[in-house]
């Protein structure tokens, strides 16, 4: 029997951000393997028209509870949404609601944020450090509470290079930054934030920083863990490989590349693609908060789960398996045929964004003003490539982060322990990973059905002919206007065709000896 399955069982379980990628898995993980858990109350805002409840019952009904709801027939009832929204004061939680969760709680995982990387300063604050702040307040009135574990980024210190499993002081309090954004308008928070944020790439690995200094300050008595991970993936193993739901990180520029859109990526093709699959990561959040309640560490424990140093992978390895993936499973419909490439030089780059990227979506809108459509191509072009530069700042790097407290619990486990909350990536075949992902992709987000494959590769086929083509027909018009233009392009024409007249010549004479 597994030691941190049963210690869960029987637990009052408060998780943030459960509706989010990283918080669906949590919630999955926790009911397949303590389905004897008391309560798992999830802090959730209406959203899209939906209530409370509609969310919960579609994210209960989706493919990836569905095991779950074999081992825990009663998952409805173990699942308590409390309407709460992070950016308000006291979350807006009811008195009755917040009452319960005071007195009851036992556990916390702290996952809500915002992700994005362009968030406006004071949103980020409020939500990535006022609202941990909060959390931690209110996890101090709890009288039950045994550990409490906050979901930070490895990129949170994405300054330095080489970055240890410490908490590392920024250099604005957070207090202050919190207090100044309450008299600061807009228009002078915007002017600020650049110098604020100093050598961090954006807003979010800035506020997520501060976070991690909040839970520092703030700790008080409390059993306390952060826990760190890179870019987080779709699942390696469980509940089944590959899944995935939303378009962050990695998603959104594998489903541009597989639909064609996008044919080249500013990437220095060596360096570590640290991509961690999310399940990995909740089996280590899990083993955190049992080790964090039961052993008491005298401080707050900092662990990262990255993949770099163990099983290290670069992006010209999982470009490429990307891109073989697609000839194997192409996705449905794609704009041009799947076919990308790194380049770590900005005018290469600059060059194919003009040929590969720009002048494609200005033709197809062309083409779109003549048939009497609204064209989009360039709009949503802009906003794929202004996407792509966010994150180039990720793929242009690469850091180091020591693993000693992962390391030390992973060697703390029981065989069954590692076995049943397994987060040794040293066991991942890329590859083989890598072929999963893309595969969740196309099924889980794209919801694109496998027996369109056929068809999607006819689809291929044609594009590939219309792209040589084109090509070939390119080519001939320059050739063209070349010759026109210049003699030595004459001269260099008329030895390839002399050239080729007396080598046909000589083939036949050859051939009519032979008979
Ligand atoms: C050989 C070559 C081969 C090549 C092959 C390729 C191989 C693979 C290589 C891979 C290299 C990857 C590198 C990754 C590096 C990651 C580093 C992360 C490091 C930090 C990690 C962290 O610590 S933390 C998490 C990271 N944090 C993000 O990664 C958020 C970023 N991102 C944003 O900050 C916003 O994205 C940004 C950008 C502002 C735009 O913002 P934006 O507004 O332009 O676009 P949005 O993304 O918001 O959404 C656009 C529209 O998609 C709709 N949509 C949303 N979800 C949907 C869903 N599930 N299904 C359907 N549709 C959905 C949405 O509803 C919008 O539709 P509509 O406009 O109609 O409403
Ligand atoms: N994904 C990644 O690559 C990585 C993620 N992380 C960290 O992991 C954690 C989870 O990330 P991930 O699951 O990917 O992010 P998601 O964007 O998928 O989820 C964010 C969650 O926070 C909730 N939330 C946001 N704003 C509010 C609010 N005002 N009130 C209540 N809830 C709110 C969202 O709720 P709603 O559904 O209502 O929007 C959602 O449940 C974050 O702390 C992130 O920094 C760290 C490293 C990498």
């Amino acid at each position: 029997m597994s030691t941190i399955a049963a210690f869960y069982g029987g637990k009052s379980i408060l998780i943030t951000g459960a509706t989010g990628f990283l918080g669906k898995v949590l919630m999955e993980k926790l009911f397949r393997t303590s389905p004897d858990l008391k309560v798992i109350y999830i802090l959730v805002r209406p959203k899209a028209g939906q209530t409370l409840q509609q969310r919960v019952f579609q994210i209960l009904d989706s493919k990836l509870f569905e095991k779950v709801k074999e081992v825990c027939p009663n998952v409805h009832e173990k699942i308590r949404a409390i309407y709460a929204d992070l950016n308000q004061n006291d979350f807006a939680i009811s008195k009755e609601d917040m009452q319960e969760l005071l007195s009851c709680t036992n556990i916390i995982f702290h996952c809500a944020a915002t992700v994005r990387f362009d968030d406006t300063l004071r949103h980020a604050v409020q939500l990535n450090v006022t609202a941990t702040r909060q959390l931690l307040l209110m996890a101090s009135q709890m009288p039950k509470l045994e550990a409490f574990i906050h979901i930070s980024t490895a990129y949170s210190n994405c300054n330095l290079k080489h970055i240890d499993e410490v908490i590392y002081p920024c250099p604005v309090e957070p207090k202050k930054i919190i207090d100044s954004l309450e008299w600061l308008d807009d228009a002078i928070i915007d002017e600020i934030t650049p110098k604020l944020i100093r050598d961090w790439p954006n807003i979010y690995t800035y506020t997520k920083a501060l976070g991690e200094m909040v839970v520092q300050q703030e700790s008080r008595n409390l059993s306390i863990a952060i826990i760190r991970p890179s870019i987080v993936g779709a699942t390696w193993q469980e509940p089944f490989p590959g899944w995935v739901d939303n378009i962050n990180g990695p998603n959104g520029i594998i489903i541009a590349t597989g639909k064609g859109f996008l044919r080249a990526i500013k990437a220095t093709p060596m360096a570590v693609a640290d991509v961690i699959p999310v399940d990995t990561v909740v089996n280590l959040m899990l083993a955190v908060g049992w080790y964090t309640a039961v052993h008491r560490p005298k401080s707050t424990l900092v662990y990262h789960i990255t993949s770099g140093n163990m099983n290290p992978c670069n992006w010209h390895k999982m470009g490429v398996q990307v891109l073989a993936t697609f000839e194997k499973i192409p996705f449905e419909r794609p704009f041009r045929r799947p076919n990308a490439n790194f380049t770590s030089n900005s005018f290469t780059s600059q060059y194919w964004n003009a040929v590969s990227h720009r002048a494609p979506a200005i033709i197809y809108d062309c083409y779109l003003r003549l048939t009497g459509r609204k064209p989009r191509m360039t709009k949503l072009m802009n906003r794929l490539l202004r996407t792509v530069s966010m994150l180039e700042y990720f793929i242009n790097r690469s850091w180091e982060w020591s693993t000693y407290n992962t390391e030390m619990l992973m060697s703390e486990l029981s065989p069954e322990d590692q076995r049943v909350f397994n987060f040794d990536v040293r066991q991942l075949n890329w590859l083989e990973y890598i072929e999963n992902y893309v595969l969740g992709v196309k099924k889980y987000l794209l919801k694109e059905d496998m027996a369109g494959i056929p068809e999607a590769k006819q689809r291929l086929k044609r594009l590939r002919n219309i792209h040589y083509l084109f090509n070939t027909a390119l080519f001939l018009i320059a050739w063209r206007l070349l010759i026109a233009r210049s003699q030595m392009a004459r001269n260099v024409w008329f030895f390839i065709v002399s050239f080729c007249y007396k080598f046909l010549s000589y083939f036949r004479a050859s051939s009519t000896l032979k008979v």
